[in-house]
């Protein structure tokens, strides 16, 4: 295909009359589709759906050449009908078009998150951690719903400075169940109404209109999630019993009118309540570490090694151990590199056509970068199957490896920036988990190990298939020290 300013578009299968390539889209598991139409056209393959185009990059180069360097073009989202205006996902940052109130969110978080920002969440991050341990000595077998309430309660108290005790906490509850029944309705930008959109006006009693009566259930818990936490923050700093937070900095500065940068409390709501996609993102990593420790106990071992050498045995690992550390940074980023949170990222739009290695990307193209097929590119990572931190010890020629958190966090100005505040909690509990426990298999009823098969689940984030395992404390000296942990502010 040429297009009408004489350059071809990017190589791509064949496409159908009309539907274009919606056959050739699995449901499940696109990024190794994704992966193999790469290896047979090139690092960017072009298709479309209905007309609509779209382009698949499988390299980091691709994507940083695009995504980075020529950001300004390439950092709006896609319009999604179902999910941002009927369902009204665009209150939030993750979904908002690229202009003004994008780049007026983007400063908020990032004057909270930045890279020396997040040092004042430490101490609160190691609080939470240190509540995890209790919750994992007391009951080590419900890893996960421990694994849950650490990542939403330090969210929630970064947030909002609303402490999660329960796993019914009203608004972990809300965001959730919005989350769930948005992820049942389909892939983002999958949906008829996505390609129609002029069956949005259809009225919600007519058939055929189904689609938007399940919209608005979800429409109505999305309104929920951004006026829940802050209502009830508003009522505690009328009482002055709140705690400080990222929304009630932003509170305060609106009332005082310090700034003239946001003019609308709905600009807190919007702002603040992106931070819920993180919880589930932190879910899935430390659900992956867990796995890996028991299916590779000799990486675990030798990350307990260097913690007992570096920490010894009479406290707790904490954030100025890290640079002293170096194995347990590499089972971080190998767990990140195996198990890519969000496969896919979330989609870029290209605003204005482009002239890309001779090729064109027209104006409105979806860009969707395959960072599952990054994190396995055989360029940066040998045998890129095997779990094996010990890729990131030794980067020669041979094994020149690349930092899997220059692509996991997505890319140019819609990366993550949740990304500085989400390494040092995540750390942090690894290197907690490893200090105090060992991860091993189950037992089958003959009494004999049996290591789970590694499976993850597909979807928009990459979470492990449901395992089994036993998790026990490392010695009673550190359990003792969880014990005495100290847990109050
Ligand atoms: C392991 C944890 C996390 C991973 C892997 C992750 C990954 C990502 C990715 C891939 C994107 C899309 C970037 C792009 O469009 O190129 C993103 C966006 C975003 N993340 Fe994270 N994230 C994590 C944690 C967090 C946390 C803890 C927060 C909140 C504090 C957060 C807040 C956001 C927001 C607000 C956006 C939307 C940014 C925008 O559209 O401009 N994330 N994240």
């Amino acid at each position: 295909w040429t297009t009408s300013n004489g350059h071809p578009l990017p190589p791509g299968p064949p496409a159908e009359p009309f539907i274009g390539h919606i056959r050739i889209l699995p449901s499940q598991y696109q990024w190794k589709t994704f992966a193999e139409l790469g290896r047979k056209y090139g690092d960017i393959v072009y298709m479309h759906i209905f007309g609509r185009p779209m382009i698949v990059l499988n390299s980091i180069l691709s994507a940083t050449e695009l995504m980075v360097e020529r950001g300004a073009n390439y950092s709006d989202r896609p319009r999604l009908v179902l999910l941002s205006e009927i369902m009204s996902w665009d209150s939030f940052l993750t979904f908002l078009p690229y202009g003004d109130r994008f780049r007026k969110y983007r400063r908020l978080m990032q004057q909270h998150f930045n890279s020396t920002a997040v040092n004042k969440f430490k101490p609160l991050q190691i609080e939470e951690t240190h509540r995890f341990l209790k919750n994992m000595l007391d009951s080590p077998e419900q890893f996960e719903r421990h694994i849950h309430l650490l990542n939403a309660s330090t969210m929630m108290m970064v947030t909002y400075g609303h402490r999660v005790t329960t796993e019914s906490d009203e608004y972990v509850r809300t965001a959730e169940r919005a989350i769930e029944l948005t992820v049942e309705a389909g892939s983002p930008g999958t949906h008829l109404v996505d390609f129609v959109p002029w069956l949005r006006f259809l009225p919600t009693w007519m058939p055929g209109a189904a689609f938007k009566r399940y919209a608005f259930k979800i429409r109505r818990l999305v309104r929920d999630m951004l006026d829940i936490p802050v209502n009830r923050l508003k009522e505690d700093m009328a009482s002055k019993t709140a705690r400080p937070s990222f929304a009630s900095a932003l509170l305060n500065a609106y009332e005082q009118q310090q700034t003239v940068d946001y003019s609308h409390e709905e600009d807190i709501k919007g702002v603040t309540a992106g931070i819920f996609g993180g919880m589930n993102l932190t879910q899935a990593v430390l659900m992956s570490f867990v796995l890996a420790m028991v299916l590779h106990p000799e990486a675990a071992a030798k990350a307990q090694k260097e913690i007992d050498a570096i920490v010894g045995h009479d406290r707790l690992p904490d954030f100025h151990d890290r640079e002293y550390l170096p194995f347990v940074d590499c089972v971080m980023k190998e767990t990140l590199r195996w198990n890519t949170p969000v496969p896919l990222g979330i989609p870029h739009r290209a605003m204005n056509s482009d002239i890309y290695r001779g090729k064109c990307i027209p104006a409105g193209t979806m860009v969707i970068a395959n960072i599952w097929k990054m994190m396995r590119d055989e360029q940066f990572y040998l045998e890129p199957e095997r779990f094996q931190p010990e890729r990131f010890q030794c980067a020669d020629s041979r094994n020149a490896t690349l930092d899997p958190k220059s692509a996991i966090f997505g890319f140019g100005r819609r990366v993550c920036p949740g990304r500085f505040f989400s390494d040092n909690g995540i750390w942090l509990a690894m290197v907690c988990l490893l200090a105090t426990f060992d991860f091993l298999p189950p037992i089958d009823d003959d009494g004999r190990e049996v290591m789970p098969k590694p499976g993850f689940q597909s979807g928009f984030t990459s979470h492990p298939m449901p395992f089994k395992c036993r998790i026990s404390r490392r010695s009673e000296r550190a359990a003792l020290l969880v014990r005495q942990a100290p847990t109050e502010q």
